[in-house]
């Protein structure tokens, strides 16, 4: 028999489905409406892809929230006053309308309050402290999808974004991540993304039913966990690819890093959750995002900077300077990887994820990253 792929098995979604039906139309009680909570890069592309379907598809509001964390620009203006009078974001999307019904909002709990459908999308680190904010002033029934790619570390072990969000809010968490390099999906050029869901297939459809345009190709499996792991681990990876171009090893080295890595990624996401599925590493969420995140990503054009600088300047230093405001991801999840590692006694199976962690404190030089990432390898498949 020959094989089938689950990301194509979904039958194409009739985007304008239910539009001709004008009694569905009539009845704005029955439309979901949209909140992003982020307005980052990614965020503000996100509400700009949201914001176009909304306008278009019957069974959503048009206007879409999207929370702000507030800013005092140079100007002296508000960063929502400017959003809300631009219809840009000058800050992390400068140049890009977002749509006009997008509605800038600084209020977290009065962003959320009336929204069955939430997009989360900030840096992994701020999400703690929002989903506590957020804690009962969720509207009942209200469905989440997470677009953050990150982990938490516990006492009790990790902790993937979507299950803080689905724990603490007490809803249902899907997840988006790929090939996503924001700034290119805001010109409208064409990629691809992976929605992963838990069960209930239905609503991994409205999801990919929000997101996808002609030039934003969503599909969706069932794996939240393989999805999330693909989107989080990449960016550890995309250190190392950084430290590479930065030590100017050529391309050979950095594919070589690439393979190690992605092992790495897929035996540490299968001792985490047996669950996960092999195939998942050949959606957007995996094998794409690492490449276009090794190619053209802000951790790699960080990390390449740090080992310009032959490990002498922080990476905070180089992400603030680098960066106006956006924020690396890959530094904070080798610390939280390593964690884990150590903890479980992992550390050794893992040469290049504890490598990255070792050089981006300063315990190892750029250089290490070729000396031991292929040391101590196990996973030899
Ligand atoms: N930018 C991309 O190309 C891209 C693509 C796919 C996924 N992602 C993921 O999306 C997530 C969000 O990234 P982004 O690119 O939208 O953000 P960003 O890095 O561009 O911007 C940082 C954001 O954090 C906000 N912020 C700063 N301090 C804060 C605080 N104390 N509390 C809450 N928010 C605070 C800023 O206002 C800003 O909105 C990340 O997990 C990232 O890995 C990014
Ligand atoms: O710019 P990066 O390194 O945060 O990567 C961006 C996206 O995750 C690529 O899909």
């Amino acid at each position: 028999m020959a094989p089938t792929f689950e990301s194509q098995q979904m039958a194409p979604l009739d985007l304008h489905a239910g539009r001709e039906n004008p009694a569905r139309n009539s009845n704005d009680g029955h439309k979901s409406r949209v909140t992003v909570v982020g307005s980052g890069n990614w965020g503000s592309v996100a509400a700009k892809l949201i914001a176009f379907n909304t306008l278009n598809l019957p069974s959503f509001h048009d206007e879409v929230r999207m929370w702000v964390f507030q800013e005092i620009l140079p100007s002296g203006e508000k960063l929502t006053d400017v959003i809300n009078r631009t219809n840009e974001n000058v800050k992390y999307l400068p140049g890009i309308k977002l749509g006009k019904n997008v509605v800038a909002d600084a209020d977290l709990e009065n962003a959320v309050k009336d929204a069955n459908m939430l997009v989360f999308v900030t840096p992994h680190q701020f999400m703690e402290g929002i989903c506590k904010r957020l804690v009962g002033k969720i509207k009942e029934g209200a469905e989440a999808i997470s677009l953050i790619k990150g982990m938490e570390v516990k006492m009790e072990g990790p902790c993937m974004i979507s299950s803080l969000i689905s724990s603490q809010l007490k809803i249902n968490c899907c997840v988006l991540m790929g090939a996503n390099i924001a700034n290119e999906i805001a010109v409208e050029k064409l990629s691809e993304a992976t929605v992963g869901y838990r069960e209930n297939r239905e609503t991994a459809e409205k999801w990919v039913q929000l997101f996808s345009t002609p030039y934003f190709m969503v599909s969706a499996i069932q794996d939240v966990e393989g999805v999330e792991l693909c989107g989080t681990l990449k960016n550890v990876v995309a250190i190392a690819a950084g430290l590479v171009d930065g030590l100017e090893m050529g391309n050979n080295t950095k594919a070589a890093i690439m393979r190690i890595g992605l092992r790495e990624m897929k035996a540490f996401s299968k001792l985490l959750f047996p669950s996960v599925k092999d195939s998942t590493f050949f959606e957007s969420c995996g094998v794409a995002d690492l490449i276009t995140t090794c190619l053209g990503g802000r951790n790699r054009k960080v990390a390449d900077a740090f080992a310009r600088n032959g490990g002498q300047r922080s990476f905070d230093d180089l992400e603030a300077e680098m960066l106006q405001g956006q924020k690396l991801q890959g530094v904070s999840t080798a610390r939280e990887v390593y964690g884990v590692l150590r903890h479980r006694g992992w550390l050794e199976l893992f040469p290049l994820f504890s490598t990255v962690h070792e050089i981006s404190t300063g315990r190892l030089p750029p250089s290490a990253i070729v000396k031991y990432s292929e040391q101590k390898p196990i996973f030899s498949r």
